[in-house]
């Protein structure tokens, strides 16, 4: 289980944008569940992401996986137990390098190596299995340079990636924004698949409703790193979150007048 307590950050301390983002906030999120996060621009998905996986670090509050501290550990000490798919599909891939060496650098992650010697023969079919249940035929393109990928494509290779180690936590970071309508479903399907087939906690970000709806067992919405709401998806239809979040909006811009 992730659990998240009484985390505070704020930026710009001391000066007229001084922002108390998150002050004594909790949240934990079970096992083997989907919670997806959404809320409008600025309200703290993001913050709340990089302040997990260790890209940010909060001024105060803890940090728990499965029981264990992980809040004084760096980024790459923490990419142990998480793994994060970003909106940028160049950022979760190497790509100059080839599918079957981002493949093996994956399955390296955490270990030291040497270039010359990350490629093991007898991963390679492995790797083969893994890439098949993507249903993209990249499995007979292992010699193929990654940024001659679809983003579609490449998202796809870095959900694989992110989630090759069995991660405690999955990250998800928009990671279907950047992407066009169809291809956004079809890489939201595999990303559900493997989910599913991994057992992976996962937290998503999203700002399309019907995504956290269909895809999440938990939706959360934040507004100025607050919880304003959190349901089951079960427990919500598309068009009750989206009412809920334009209301949200409108409350706060009201509040800021
Ligand atoms: N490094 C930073 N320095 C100063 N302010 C920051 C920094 N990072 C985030 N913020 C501020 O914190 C708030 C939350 O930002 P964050 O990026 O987490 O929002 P978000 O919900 O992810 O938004 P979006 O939907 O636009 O991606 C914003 O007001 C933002 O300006």
């Amino acid at each position: 289980m992730l659990k998240i307590k009484n985390l505070y950050k704020s930026f710009n301390i001391g000066t007229d944008f001084e922002n108390n983002l998150f002050r004594d906030f909790n949240i934990a999120f079970e096992d083997n569940t989907a919670t997806t996060i959404i809320g409008s621009n600025g309200c703290g998905k993001s913050t709340l992401m990089n302040l997990i996986a260790g890209s940010l670090e909060a001024d105060a509050g803890i940090i728990e996986i499965d029981g264990e501290d992980i809040s004084k550990y760096k980024e790459e000490k923490r990419s142990k137990y998480i793994g994060r798919v970003h909106q940028n599909p160049s950022m979760g891939v190497s790509p100059s390098l080839t599918i079957l060496e981002n493949m093996a650098l994956a399955d390296k992650k955490n270990e030291k190596f040497t270039l010359r010697k990350l490629i093991k023969k007898d991963r390679i079919e492995y790797y083969k299995e893994q890439l098949k249940t993507l249903d993209l035929g990249l499995e007979n393109k292992l010699d193929s340079r990654v940024d001659l990928l679809s983003g579609g494509q490449r998202q796809s290779l870095s959900l694989l990636m992110a989630s090759m180690k069995h991660p405690k936590i999955l990250l998800l970071d928009e990671h279907t924004a950047a992407l066009d309508p169809k291809t956004s479903r079809v890489v939201m399907n595999k990303t559900i698949d493997l989910i599913k087939n991994k057992k992976l906690t996962t937290v998503m970000i999203t700002h399309d409703m019907r995504d956290a709806v269909e895809y999440s067992d938990r939706v959360i919405m934040l507004e100025r790193g607050k919880i304003v709401l959190d349901k089951k998806s079960s427990e919500i239809t598309e068009q009750e979150l989206y009412k809920i979040y334009q209301d949200k909006i409108i409350e706060m811009e009201t509040r800021t007048e």
